[in-house]
């Protein structure tokens, strides 16, 4: 398999192209004065089995290079092109919540079905939908960060009392809560705005008998976690460390959470941040032969634990 990345994905490409046994490109993506993009893709592709690395945070600036890509690898004789995207954007629009309003889930899984012969990601945002293959016209397959979350908090944080933010997050927190071992509650939230949410915490003893750790999936105005940190510091809490999987962050919500109170934000890397902590690549690894097998793809090889992103940026 021949393993393109796009050039802000490169860490996680090293990190995965040798637990897989591919060889590792980087496309160039050249931006025009008027915005408009060049997308040059290295070496020969003849016959070759061909993932893009791309995560999907900002998708309308990615949709049309990852289709540019995409073609221009069968022009270049990619036997298939598939799309391992850490983190895939737009599923949190899976229905009409009001009239007249597109529902972009199933059309952006529409779009990029039409690129690609298969998709991998990591704990995309499904709740109404229920799995990837109800919106994808192609195999897609999720792998998933839990076992990953769960370690970390064991090793960093062994007294954790784990908090979901609202009801959409009570498929992580307690799937992770379980994993390590450690209580877990979920708070309450109604949200009015893209930034106008409230969230109230209830009484419960769990929550004075460790530290708090806000878990969701996406952090992305940041409002969400800033409101869940501040009401669980006037119900008397520690200082709530923040763990997200997907580090969206639109501009200032890192330092809102901050200012908020939070004594930490910790994420993944399937975007990259200065707050990743924890590598996917293991559970990619395992996605992708999981997917491999049932495709004839070239097998990925044995799957690896990708080094700690703090531990690599300060190589
Ligand atoms: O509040 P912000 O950060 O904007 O949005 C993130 C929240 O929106 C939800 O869909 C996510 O699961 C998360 O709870």
């Amino acid at each position: 398999m021949i393993l393109v990345t796009f050039p802000e994905m490169r860490p996680l490409a090293e990190d995965l192209a040798p637990a897989i046994g591919a060889d590792l490109r980087e496309l160039d993506w050249h931006r025009f004065p008027d915005g408009e993009s060049l997308i040059s893709l290295p070496g020969k592709l003849d016959g070759a089995d061909v993932a893009l690395l791309a995560t999907l945070r900002d998708p309308d600036r990615l949709a049309l290079p990852l289709r540019f890509a995409a073609a221009t690898a069968r022009e270049m004789g990619a036997r298939r092109v598939g799309l391992i995207a850490p983190y895939l954007g737009y599923m949190r629009q899976d229905r009409r919540f009001e009239a007249g309003q597109a529902v972009s889930a199933p059309l952006f899984a529409q779009f990029l079905g039409q690129s690609f012969d298969w998709l991998v990601t990591v704990d995309p945002h499904l709740h109404r939908i229920a799995r990837l293959d109800d919106v994808f016209p192609i195999p897609a397959m999720r792998a998933v960060s839990a076992p990953l979350l769960a370690s970390w908090i064991e090793t960093n944080l062994p007294d954790a009392v784990l908090l979901g933010p609202d009801s959409e997050s009570q498929q992580w927190v307690a799937e992770v809560a379980r994993l390590a071992g450690r209580p877990h509650e979920v708070l309450r939230k109604v949200r009015s705005g893209d930034r106008s949410v409230d969230v109230s915490v209830p009484e419960s003893a769990a929550l004075q008998s460790g530290t708090p750790v806000i878990l969701d999936d996406i952090a992305s105005s940041g409002t969400t976690m800033a409101r869940a940190v501040e009401r669980l510091l006037d119900a008397g809490t520690p200082a709530p460390v923040c763990l997200v999987i997907h580090a969206v962050f639109a501009d200032g919500a890192h330092d809102a959470i901050l200012s908020a109170g939070a004594a930490r934000v910790v994420s993944t890397d399937t975007i990259p941040h200065s707050t990743n902590a924890i590598g996917i690549a293991g559970v990619l690894t395992d996605a992708l032969r999981s997917l491999a097998a049932g495709l004839d793809l070239p097998a990925a090889g044995t799957p690896r634990l990708a080094p700690n992103p703090a531990e690599r940026t300060s190589e």
